[in-house]
């Protein structure tokens, strides 16, 4: 296996001229079930992800998100249209590699220490693979120091960092986190919502990141996808226009504040 060090993409934030389409949706329903058992959790969503962009994902309970992210990451089939990442299925996208998923529960092995957890993907399939080192990434989230360390011996805040770690180590182009903080203690919140947008700039990686917190999705996104319900469709895509790198206080600001408003409205006419 070909070992690399986590090379610098262009800065993601700085990178908009570029717009490459690492994920394209095209008319998409997803439909579970059949006849008067059927649920419509996605009618008609078309959206397209910039390569390199940062994008958070809201809407009510049950409007889909998680469908949505699933269906990218080949995890769910979808009934009608069409969903290409990095120009191919994802299914092919799958099998090469292209995206990693990150869910709310760290989901880390009990017995294995955190640098472990990290290799693990690298011992189901990997081979062959360029990669980034371990020790690197587990350095890049914050917890060098701890790389011995069981995961009973972390907080929830450093095991989702070792799963943020983990998903990072097969060098994805695109990281698809489905609420990854969503149990987590505010404070450990904040701190990790500065970190990701610290590893998405180091690192130049699309990320979709799906909430239910509001100011969580205007503070990490370039463009929040805000979903709306029964079915799940696309209520807005909205361009969060605050520079980066944003910082925590900037959620004090008048212009935040007035984002959140905007959103807040949307999800109330959900
Ligand atoms: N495997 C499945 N089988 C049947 N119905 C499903 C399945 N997965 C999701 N659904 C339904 O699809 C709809 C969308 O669910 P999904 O989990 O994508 O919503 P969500 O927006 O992520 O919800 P939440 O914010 O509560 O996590 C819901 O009505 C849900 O019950």
């Amino acid at each position: 296996m070909a070992a690399t060090a986590l090379a610098k993409a262009p800065s993601a934030a700085s990178n908009s001229a570029a717009q490459d389409i690492a994920v394209s949706v095209k008319n998409v329903d997803v439909v579970f079930g059949q006849d008067d058992k059927a649920v419509t959790a996605l009618s008609n969503v078309s959206v397209d992800i910039p390569e390199g962009s940062l994008i958070t994902m809201i809407g009510p309970s049950g409007c889909g998100k998680s469908t949505l992210l699933r269906a990218i990451a080949d995890l769910v089939p979808v009934s009608g249209g069409e969903i290409t990442v990095l120009g191919r299925s994802p299914e092919a996208a799958r099998r090469d590699r292209a995206f990693s998923f990150v869910f709310q529960d760290p989901t880390l092995l009990p017995w294995r220490s955190a640098i472990d957890n990290v290799g693990l993907p690298l011992e189901v399939g990997g081979g062959g693979t360029a990669h980034a080192e371990p020790a690197e990434l587990l350095q890049l989230v914050g917890l060098k120091g701890r790389e011995q360390a069981l995961p009973g011996e972390l907080s929830g805040g450093m095991r989702q960092r070792v799963a943020i770690a983990r998903a990072l180590v097969t060098r994805p182009k695109i990281l698809l986190m489905d609420e990854p903080f969503g149990a987590l203690d505010e404070i450990t919140r904040d701190k990790l919502n500065e970190e990701l947008l610290r590893i998405w700039q180091e690192t130049g990686t699309t990320i979709m990141f799906v909430t239910h917190s509001i100011p969580e999705a205007a503070f990490l996104g370039q463009q929040v996808l805000v979903l709306a319900s029964h079915p799940g469709r696309v209520k807005e895509f909205m361009p969060v226009d605050l520079p980066y790198p944003r910082r925590l206080p900037v959620r004090d600001t008048l212009e935040f504040v007035q984002i959140t408003a905007h959103l807040r409205q949307l999800l109330e006419e959900c």
